[in-house]
């Protein structure tokens, strides 16, 4: 079971290291590790769990936040329609994305952040996906608002990159030009 304590922090070097291919067939060891991030973001999501373990909230979980720079990350949400999105990512790309971008109005957050950083991330509102599953299925998706949003953070970190890396540092809340607030 994953806990807090398994979450590596900012100024471990692995968050600023890129991760690299998942080599498939998965071995045991990588399976398991799948398996173990995606149910850390469902524990995190049952208040009696998360309550006892004291697991912060996440809809997001990337290998590297884990110390494994496997390139893959876990994504456990509900979109706008109500739909449950829960899978493991694995080798994720973005095949194409909208021109307009969007970001959340409260900014974001990171497990791997123990501090607020104020500021609107501008990510793609519309991204079309690639991925493996757990089971070397190949999947291609196309997501708009949180599951985009999520996607593209989840994404970042296997290449090293933070959240705030994005903010606009001389006006964190500069209005992000042809951007819609995703509300
Ligand atoms: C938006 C949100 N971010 C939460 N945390 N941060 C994360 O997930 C980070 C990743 C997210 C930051 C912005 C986009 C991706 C983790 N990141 O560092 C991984 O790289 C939440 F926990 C949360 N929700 C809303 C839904 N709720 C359902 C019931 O259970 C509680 C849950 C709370 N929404
Ligand atoms: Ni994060």
């Amino acid at each position: 079971m994953i806990l807090m304590d398994d979450i590596i922090r900012e100024g471990h070097p692995t968050l600023r290291t890129k991760a690299e291919e998942v080599k498939f067939p998965l071995t045991d060891e990588v399976r398991q590790l799948a398996e173990d991030m995606l149910q850390y973001l469902i524990n995190s999501q049952d208040p009696e769990i998360a309550d006892k373990y004291n697991l912060r909230g996440g809809i997001g979980l990337a290998a590297n936040q884990v110390n494994s720079l496997q390139r893959m990350f876990a994504l456990h949400l509900t979109d706008d329609n109500g739909e449950q999105l829960s899978f493991v990512a694995i080798n994720p790309k973005i095949v194409s994305h909208s021109v307009e971008n969007t970001y959340l109005p409260a900014g974001e957050g990171c497990l791997s952040v123990d501090r607020n950083v104020p500021g609107y991330v501008p990510r793609h509102a519309r991204v079309t996906v690639k991925f493996k599953t757990i089971d070397g299925e190949e999947k291609k998706m196309r997501l708009k608002g949180m599951p985009a949003i999520a996607f593209q953070h989840e994404l970042d970190h296997l290449n090293g990159i933070m959240f705030y890396d994005r903010i606009n540092e001389k006006n964190p809340f500069a209005d992000i030009t042809d951007s819609t607030p995703y509300e």
